[in-house]
């Protein structure tokens, strides 16, 4: 969990939740190079050195989402979404521009992300708890809860190595939602649940929302967006080309794949 995260917070209306400013986030292709290459590069002068290549994951993008809503971020792979994602969540800076963020976030955007392979699932619930924000007592009060949800009581005292992709996320969504965050960012998450929790999980995001959470949701099922979103940002080629109602987004997003 990030704690507003903005350092002018004060500049965010109230009725603002995350505020996306001429964000641009760049990723270096050469970052790692071997150990000849960069003896090589060492004894190289600058001046002959070929330049890192670079590319642009985001390009100016720019959006508030207001206290409540819930947004859909969609585009074909590779445009961008989770790179956004994980600016908005904090673990990521952006290379230009500003997020800011009001209010507790919570991001279940890497299945076992957060999981300590080597600790049991009791224990994960603990550790991930714990980053996401809440105290030990906490966590003590929801953990029958957070089990219940995840309906994988019996392997609670077993290692989350031997987990499998859907149960990693049936826990780890157990644990967000529990946190009760102001900001749940979700990527493409639910698509390894089974068709039963899928709809739990929808079930119990409806909630939220009814109780003023705020959400932005990264997936690439059409059904799922327009059943949880009011409104959709689409995402082509680290361009920002659409900001508005679902229906019309799916458009968008067709006509330049
Ligand atoms: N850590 C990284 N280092 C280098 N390149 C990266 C890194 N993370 C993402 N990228 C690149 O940035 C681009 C955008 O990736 P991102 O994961 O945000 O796309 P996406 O829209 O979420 O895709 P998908 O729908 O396939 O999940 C891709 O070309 C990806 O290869």
């Amino acid at each position: 969990m990030v704690e507003d995260i903005s350092q002018s917070r004060a500049q965010l209306p109230q009725d603002v939740s995350i505020r996306v400013s001429e964000v641009s986030k760049r990723f270096h292709f050469r970052a790692n190079h071997s150990i000849k290459e960069a003896i090589v590069k060492a004894f190289t002068p600058k001046s002959r050195r070929r330049p890192d290549e670079t590319f642009t994951a985001l390009d100016r993008i720019n959006f508030d989402i207001k206290r409540g809503e819930t947004v859909g971020l969609i585009g074909v792979n590779g445009s961008g979404k989770s790179t956004l994602l994980k600016l908005m969540s904090g673990v990521m800076q952006p290379d230009e521009g500003e997020v800011y963020v009001r209010g507790s976030v919570a991001g279940l955007i890497e299945v076992g992300a957060g999981f300590s392979p080597d600790l049991t699932g009791r224990e994960n619930v603990y550790l991930n708890g714990a980053i996401l924000g809440m105290s030990k007592e906490e966590i003590d009060a929801r953990y029958d809860d957070i089990v219940a949800f995840s309906e994988i009581e019996s392997f609670m005292d077993t290692e989350v190595k031997f987990y499998s992709s859907g149960m990693f996320l049936r826990l780890a969504f157990s644990v967000a939602v529990h946190s009760d965050p102001d900001i749940f960012l979700i990527d493409e998450i639910l698509a390894v649940g089974d068709e039963a929790f899928q709809h739990k999980c929808i079930t119990r995001l409806r909630e939220q929302q009814k109780r003023g959470q705020t959400m932005v949701i990264v997936s690439h099922s059409e059904d799922q967006i327009k059943s949880l979103a009011d409104r959709c940002i689409v995402i082509s080629k680290s361009h920002q080309i659409f900001d508005g109602k679902p229906d019309e987004a799916f458009a968008v997003m067709r006509a330049n794949m």
